[in-house]
């Protein structure tokens, strides 16, 4: 397999989020040539750079034009002037004249092929992520994802995070790729008696319909080869490894903060019926013993 069995991506536009979370993130959004759809990319470290981003397109492209769609070093001020310097960091890119690519440098750009990167591949979910869902931990997936990629390491259990650098990759994919509007029905399935896996296959879909590619070609986009993966879902990390190119160098399990702590994290009848599905019929890597308060009836 090679890159040219991937999607191409090309990286539209970048910019800085100062969040409540603690350090700056850049929020990368992509297009592609594969679905009509804006995936995203959440960035922690200034230093991580989209290849096509900061690929100069044209010759006319003005350094404000650079600065616009933020393919920029360092920071912005009012009033700088050249987006390829930045003169109080004295940072400073180069590219080859000929084709406008950015030459790789140590000094300015993470090195992915030899650093292992934290990265995160979440799937949309609006309800997870908007409507206070108790019924998956994608909410509480996403926030400890981002927590883990900005510390050194956690104190309650010990994993090394990503001191500062790391990728969430936001794949429009809702509903594990099923779209909202059957995402829905299949939650009404599964107040009748489904499990998140048998509402899928009455709905007439996969199990999983989602497709990784997009976020691989994302990945190298941004120089990411060595991957410490968060997940617990085996299938993940095999769809995400891609020879030659991707390597999963390391699976950080993401425990629900429930059962660290039994005074946080989501605690309701239905997350224990997802997860016990995710577990018993999913493969996936996670170890306790679930406590059945959910009542299985066939539909
Ligand atoms: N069809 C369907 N999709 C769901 C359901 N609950 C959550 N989702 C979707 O599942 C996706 C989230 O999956 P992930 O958080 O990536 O989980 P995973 O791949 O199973 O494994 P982890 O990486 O371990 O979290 C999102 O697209 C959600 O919208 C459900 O009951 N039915
Ligand atoms: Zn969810």
């Amino acid at each position: 397999m090679t890159a040219i069995d991937l999607p191409k991506v090309i990286c539209v536009a970048r910019a800085r989020i100062p969040t409540t979370q603690g350090p700056d993130i850049f929020l990368h959004l992509y297009s592609n040539n594969k679905d009509n759809k804006e995936h995203l990319a959440i960035v922690f470290g200034e230093d991580i750079r989209s290849r096509s981003l900061f690929q100069k397109r044209s010759p006319y492209e003005t350094q404000q034009d650079r600065m616009i769609r933020g393919a920029y070093i360092g920071k912005l001020y009012p009033g700088r002037t050249i987006a390829d310097r930045d003169d109080r960091l004295n940072l400073e890119l180069k590219f080859d004249p000929v084709s406008g690519e950015l030459i790789y440098d140590p000094a300015t750009t993470w090195d992915g092929q030899h650093n292992d990167t934290l990265v995160r591949i979440h799937s949309e979910c609006y309800t997870g992520e908007n409507a206070w869902s108790a019924r998956c931990d994608c909410g509480e997936q996403f926030d400890r994802a981002g927590k883990l990629i900005a510390c050194d390491h956690e104190p309650e259990t010990g994993i090394k995070g990503g001191d500062g650098h790391g990728v969430i990759v936001y794949l429009r994919q809702e509903g594990r790729g099923i779209g909202l509007g059957e995402k829905l029905k299949a939650y009404n399935l599964q107040d009748l008696g489904a499990d998140t896996v048998q509402a899928n296959v009455l709905l007439n879909h996969p199990v999983d319909a989602r497709d990784f590619s997009i976020g691989k070609s994302i990945l190298l986009d941004l120089g990411i080869n060595n991957v410490r993966l968060l997940t617990n879902n085996p299938d993940k990390i095999e769809q995400v490894e891609h020879e030659h190119l991707i390597k999963c160098v390391e699976r950080v399990p993401m425990v629900p903060i429930h059962w660290q702590n039994e005074n946080e994290g989501i605690d309701s009848k239905e997350i224990e019926g997802y997860l016990r599905t995710k577990i018993e019929r999913m493969g996936h890597l996670l170890q306790k013993p679930l406590n059945l308060h959910t009542h299985q009836e066939q539909l």
